[in-house]
């Protein structure tokens, strides 16, 4: 079974407008209301492309009810906890230019967490767990190094897309997938990182490390995928970019959903790009005709050594 954690969930208020003005009145008529966080999207755009998951992690409050009733009217399978407090709306707007305002997460209980403990705990041989989205800083570091470590003992793989000092510390217990983006690259090195050159740099000392997989996305520019015999650069489909709110979630999504099916790295890598863009193609999440009709246009080449990438 595929297992995604959200900690900190949200309600994604998705609004269009033809032009923003900060510090006035702003009056808007298209807004969409869509259950957000990283694991909840990757479990949404898991189902559509034929995976079978089930969405893990806190909701509370009638945000939290809307956003359970949303994945189960979707048939995403879940198993939240429920928190004391409201789960938190992100506000996109999207004019000329995507404006995002991300809430903070929810304070959680002791034994809050520990009922998302049991849970892994149950977790078999085999499993995948995806860890995806922020992480509040007040959850002690140890307690995601402890599920990350219960991962690797287990053999669940471990898929990681988190940033700040959460995927320093986490990038240790050898995941079988992290997906940074060029910022959350630079972050985790103390580098102001620009080039696909430079990412490749970086992306290839951690596997280095230990991480089975990097997958570095570039957002309109494609991704680079390294593993230790592999590397690879993708260029992104062209495409009317409408919303690319859970992008890369959904290049996460489609790479694991690929990679269960043909265990092929390569393919996964592609699938994953295509499925990134046929979301920021779309208002919602990416279906799987659209990323099917897109896998076409992925493509990709070889990065060799001591190739210049430009
Ligand atoms: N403007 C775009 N045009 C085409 N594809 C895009 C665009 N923006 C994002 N994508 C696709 O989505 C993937 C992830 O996007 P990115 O913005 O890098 O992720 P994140 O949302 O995590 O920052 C990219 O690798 C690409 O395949
Ligand atoms: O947990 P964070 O980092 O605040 O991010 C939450 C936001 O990220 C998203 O999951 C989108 O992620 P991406 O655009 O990086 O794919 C939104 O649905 C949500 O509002």
């Amino acid at each position: 079974m595929i297992y995604t954690c959200t900690i900190t969930p949200s309600v994604d208020y998705t609004t269009y407008l033809p032009s923003f003005e900060n510090g006035k009145l702003n009056r808007t008529s298209e807004v969409f209301y869509y259950p957000g966080g990283k694991g909840i999207n990757v479990s949404r755009v898991l189902k559509r492309l034929g995976a079978r998951n089930k969405a893990l992690g806190f909701i509370g409050g009638f945000t939290g009810n809307y956003i359970e009733d949303f994945l189960l009217r979707e048939g995403v399978e879940t198993d939240f906890i429920e928190t004391a407090e409201i789960t938190r709306i992100n506000v996109k707007i999207k004019a000329a230019e995507e404006t995002e305002l991300n809430g903070p997460g929810p304070a959680l209980r002791a034994e809050d967490l520990a009922q998302l403990t049991e849970k892994i705990n149950n977790m078999e041989k085999g499993d995948w767990l995806v860890l995806a989205g922020s992480l509040p800083v007040m959850i002690p570091l140890s307690y995601f190094s402890g599920i990350a470590e219960r991962c690797s003992e287990r053999q669940i793989r471990f898929v990681l897309d988190t940033s700040g000092p959460a995927l320093k510390e986490l990038v240790k217990f050898s995941p079988f997938l992290i997906k940074p983006n060029i910022h959350e690259l630079g972050e985790l090195f103390d580098a102001a990182i620009s080039t696909k050159a430079e990412a490749f740099h970086y992306a290839k000392k951690l596997v280095a490390g230990g991480v089975e997989n990097v997958i570095v996305s570039l957002g309109g520019d494609g991704a680079l995928w390294i593993n230790e015999t592999s590397a690879f650069e993708a260029k992104a489909p062209i495409g009317k970019v409408v919303n690319t709110v859970g992008s890369g979630d959904s290049l996460v999504s489609g790479f694991i959903a690929s990679y269960c099916e043909t265990e092929d790295p390569l393919e996964a890598f592609k699938y994953g790009v295509a499925s990134g863009s046929a979301t920021a193609f779309r208002s919602d999440l990416c279906r799987k005709e659209d990323v099917e009709e897109l896998v076409g246009e992925v493509h990709v080449k070889e990065i060799k050594h001591g190739d210049v990438i430009v």
